[in-house]
């Protein structure tokens, strides 16, 4: 049974909708992320999981409905004033400052934190130094979460494909989140990066104790860390339960194999 949500929930979208020309990308997409649960968005290629991301992180501005990030409507922000109130995401394609070390790819998500003067920033006065100081050890705890401590300084550009993939997560954490999105991290990813991106995410889960909603297409990925899953397709919501309900379900099977296909193919 998927987790009761009590209070507040952390993410709550009601009827979210977007359209592009004649085309419904998005179409009243709703759904309640309680604290620190971990839910799935799947759905067939060009189902809208990517728009539902840039509606909640004000990339795309909605045609209609509304949603509240701990109460708080978030309609019409713009997206530094959306991850300043606590969502983050990656990205399906990576972008990070390729130049910059790995560590300065943390810290400078840190930014909004902190508090010095543009004067003490020029004259490195004391209360610069400190609050660089203390964002570099956070960095560092972080990067030791993504096992990419050790490579703090290298250029991020030089990292392997599954190194930066998770220097976005890192990233997206360095912002003090309160719901992460994460859209396909484990896309073109090995079978061992992939498990070990499965441990970093539980590692993430217990200790940031943050809401995450996660887009992925390998099924398997998500059946095994979501508890609640939601299914869209062509922009609406065909299903929503737990992974053992959806991966059971006729209409997701359906979406994804094509009416002419047998019932009972296995999802994960
Ligand atoms: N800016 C845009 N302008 C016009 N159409 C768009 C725009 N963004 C997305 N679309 C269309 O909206 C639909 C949903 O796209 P979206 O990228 O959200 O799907 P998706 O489920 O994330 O797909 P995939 O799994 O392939 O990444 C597609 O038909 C896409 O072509």
């Amino acid at each position: 049974m998927s987790k009761e949500i009590k209070e507040v929930p952390v993410l709550r979208v009601q009827n979210l909708g977007i359209t592009f020309g004649g085309l419904k990308a998005v179409d009243s997409f709703s759904i309640d992320i309680g604290k620190s649960e971990f839910v799935g968005l799947i759905g067939p290629n060009g189902a809208g999981k990517t728009t539902v991301f840039n509606l909640l992180t004000g990339v795309y501005m909605p045609t209609e409905g509304s949603f509240y990030l701990e109460g708080q409507k978030m309609n019409g922000k713009k997206t530094h004033q959306v991850v300043a109130a606590g969502i983050s995401r990656t990205f399906q394609n990576i972008r990070l400052f390729k130049k910059m070390t790995v560590i300065e790819n943390v810290m400078v998500t840190m930014n909004m934190h902190m508090s010095y003067s543009l004067v003490s920033s020029i004259f490195r006065l004391p209360k610069y130094w400190k609050q660089e100081e203390e964002a570099r050890k956070k960095a560092l705890e972080l990067l030791d979460i993504v096992n990419l401590k050790d490579k703090a300084d290298i250029t991020a550009e030089n990292l392997p494909y599954g190194q930066q993939r998770r220097l976005e997560i890192a990233r997206a954490l360095g912002t003090g989140m309160k719901l992460l999105l994460l859209d396909e991290p484990a896309a073109g990813m090995n079978p061992t990066e992939t498990s070990e991106l499965l441990d970093i995410i539980n590692v993430i889960r217990t200790k940031f104790n943050i809401s995450i909603l996660l887009i992925e297409h390998d099924m398997s990925l998500v059946m095994k860390v979501c508890e609640r899953i939601q299914v869209i397709d062509y922009g609406v919501t065909i299903a929503s339960g737990t992974p053992e309900e959806i991966a059971n379900n006729p209409k997701v099977i359906e979406a994804y194999l094509g009416k002419d296909e047998e019932e009972g193919v296995a999802l994960c």
